[in-house]
């Protein structure tokens, strides 16, 4: 998408710069833009691991770009099978990072080291071309749940959609999951505005998504985590769009912590509540999500601390939280597939379980 006019993926090959990988470092946003370069797989592990780059689909696009970087290095089918493990357990939770990886060992593992270079990067370029077209589609099948409210609500209504995290084109290679329909819908003309929560401990969506909103122009507010409920039983809500990590096949969904919650009070206002996904978040071999999806624990450091601009620009971080106080941070939770209106895919849309995926992704059955 773009920032101040000029458009931009969240990851892409510098050719002029010996084919370095290049990403945003989504811990400066919105503060500062700063593009980092990759010039090897650790380098590209280390920005996943600390969030620099982040998101489902995104983390598994720069992976795919990790394994490339590592073939030029060294293209022997051991320090491939290394590489793919070593990344592989930067996160634990976002399937995409595994269904990237087993592509990129699928797509290389046969073949000879001298032609492994090439195919590698070819490979990568082609998950995230893949990304781009299932995002924009996304937007689309999701696009007629905005303009079904609009029409219901009148022009001069406008149609509100609360979302949690980030799930627009940062987390992505471009487009977004959960924010696709939504640029789409305003870019349509329809009069959408976005609660925004602002999704602690990392901020996601007060830096990300609101940054995103901000450079494409659409109406938002952002809101402590803790007012969706309230906003919901006073009608402020016409429909939650998430996004989501992981998606099993009856349909249960993992997301940044605090998602469930918010599908509790939505099911408890009659609020429809929407996941979108690509197909590359969907795990079929995980039945029950709550049992079987791994939930990442990330440092206590992110709850007891918070990084902003300070009065004269600096960014600084302090502690907001008692000394001696120690912290617990699940970076995510399942969301049963009870709680879930339905799933927004680049195939169309579909109820949340085994029946209504398997009649979308035959093939994965
Ligand atoms: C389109 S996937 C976005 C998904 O990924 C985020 O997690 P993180 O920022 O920790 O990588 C969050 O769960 C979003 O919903």
């Amino acid at each position: 998408m773009k920032i101040d006019g000029i458009h931009y993926r969240s990851v892409w090959v510098d050719r002029d710069d010996g084919w370095s990988v290049r990403i945003f470092d989504q811990t400066k946003l919105p503060w500062a833009i700063e593009i980092l370069r990759l010039t090897d797989a650790d380098q590209a592990a280390h920005a996943i691991r600390t969030m620099q780059t982040r998101g489902a689909p995104l983390i598994g696009a720069v992976a795919a770009y990790g394994v490339a970087l590592a073939m030029r290095a060294d293209a022997s089918t051991a320090h491939l099978d290394r590489v793919v493990e070593m990344l592989g357990k930067t996160r634990p939770t976002a399937i995409n990072l595994r269904w990237a990886l087993e592509r990129m060992r699928a797509a290389l593992h046969n073949l000879s080291p001298a032609d492994r270079v090439a195919a590698a990067y070819a490979e990568a370029a082609a998950i995230c071309d893949d990304d781009v077209e299932t995002c924009r589609r996304i937007g689309e099948h999701g696009l007629p749940l905005l303009r079904e409210i609009a029409a219901r609500k009148g022009p001069d209504q406008r149609v509100n959609v609360l979302t949690h995290c980030n799930a627009g084109w940062l987390a992505t290679v471009d487009y977004g999951t959960a924010l696709s329909p939504i640029f789409q819908a305003h870019d349509e003309g329809l009069n959408v505005h976005v609660w925004v929560d602002e999704t602690r401990p990392r901020n996601q969506g007060a830096a990300l998504t609101a940054f995103e909103l901000v450079k494409h122009g659409v109406p938002h507010t952002v809101v402590a985590d803790n007012a969706g409920g309230h906003l919901m039983q006073h009608g402020e809500v016409d429909i939650c769009i998430v996004g989501t990590d992981r998606v099993t096949r009856q349909g249960d969904v993992a997301n940044k912590i605090g998602t469930y919650l918010k599908a509790l009070a939505a099911k408890d206002n009659g609020v429809p509540f929407w996941v979108a996904l690509p197909h590359s978040t969907l795990d079929m071999r995980a039945r029950d999500g709550v049992a079987e999806i791994p939930i990442e624990e990330r440092a206590e450091a992110e709850v007891t601390d918070l990084t902003g601009r300070a009065a004269d620009g600096r960014i600084e971080t302090i502690r907001v939280v008692a000394e001696g106080s120690p912290a617990a941070n699940p970076a995510f939770d399942v969301t049963p597939a009870r709680l879930v209106t339905g799933l927004i895919t680049e195939r169309g849309r579909t109820e949340a379980s085994e029946a209504g995926l398997r009649a979308l992704y035959p093939e994965k059955a």
